[in-house]
């Protein structure tokens, strides 16, 4: 089985204080709701964050069923992008999906359908009214990695700049709508988020469904 990846290294400063990354959803922190939706489908988990969040998301993911390995930015607050080439180098699978830790609903099914489109090429993203969701895509871990490095060599830290020299793929808006996976994109920045996001909690749970 092939390998998560999560980002967790951004610095909240729309959270108004604290980690998002370690905040409660409902009773559970981000990154382990992440973690949790992803164990079906890895089998090995890498978070990818700064020196002093290792502690607070290491406790967060206690007892996680698969391997959990910390990949920690040489340099903190160089962007997104080099936070996934950090993360894909500690991979050892040949692909992995890249969530970030603010995507508590990501989908399993969707996750899976992103393996067997990627499959064959170097990555696939998806594209949700017109944005690439690069923070929720299937990378071929070492090609990109090294295309990350590129980039950043370049002085280009912008998150599609590796894709340029790779073998990618697009899961269109259209497809998203169609199977009922846009809401796994649905992210948290501000505390008023996650209210609105323990609030699709509790109300799924009503429905039996989360
Ligand atoms: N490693 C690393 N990851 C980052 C960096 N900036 C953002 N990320 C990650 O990229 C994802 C999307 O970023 P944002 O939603 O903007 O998160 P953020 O930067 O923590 O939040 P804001 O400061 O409010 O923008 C999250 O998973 C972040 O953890 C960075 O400088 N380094």
């Amino acid at each position: 089985m092939p390998t998560g990846v999560i980002l967790a290294g951004g610095f909240s400063t729309r959270f108004d204080g604290g980690d998002k990354a370690v905040a409660e959803l409902a009773g559970k922190p981000m990154v382990r709701r992440v973690a949790d939706r992803l164990a079906p489908v890895v089998s090995t988990l890498v978070v990818n964050c700064r020196g002093e969040q290792r502690e607070s998301i290491a406790t967060a993911l206690e007892r996680y069923p698969h391997e959990v390995r910390f990949a920690v930015d040489p340099e903190p607050d160089a962007g997104p992008m080099a936070g996934i080439r950090t993360g894909l180098r500690a991979v050892t699978d040949e692909y992995a999906v890249v969530v970030a830790c603010d995507m508590p609903f990501v989908d399993r099914a969707f996750v899976e359908s992103l393996f067997d489109r990627a499959a064959g090429h170097d990555a696939a993203v998806p594209e949700v009214d017109g944005w690439y969701q690069t923070t929720q895509a299937v990378y071929r871990a070492a090609p990109m990695a090294d295309a990350c490095d590129r980039a950043l060599e370049r002085g280009d830290s912008k998150i599609l700049a590796p894709l340029d020299e790779l073998d990618w793929v697009v899961v269109d808006h259209e497809t998203l709508a169609e199977r009922g996976w846009l809401e796994t994109f649905e992210n948290v920045n501000t505390r008023a988020e996650l209210r609105e996001a323990a609030r699709s909690v509790a109300s799924d749970r009503r429905n039996g469904e989360r």
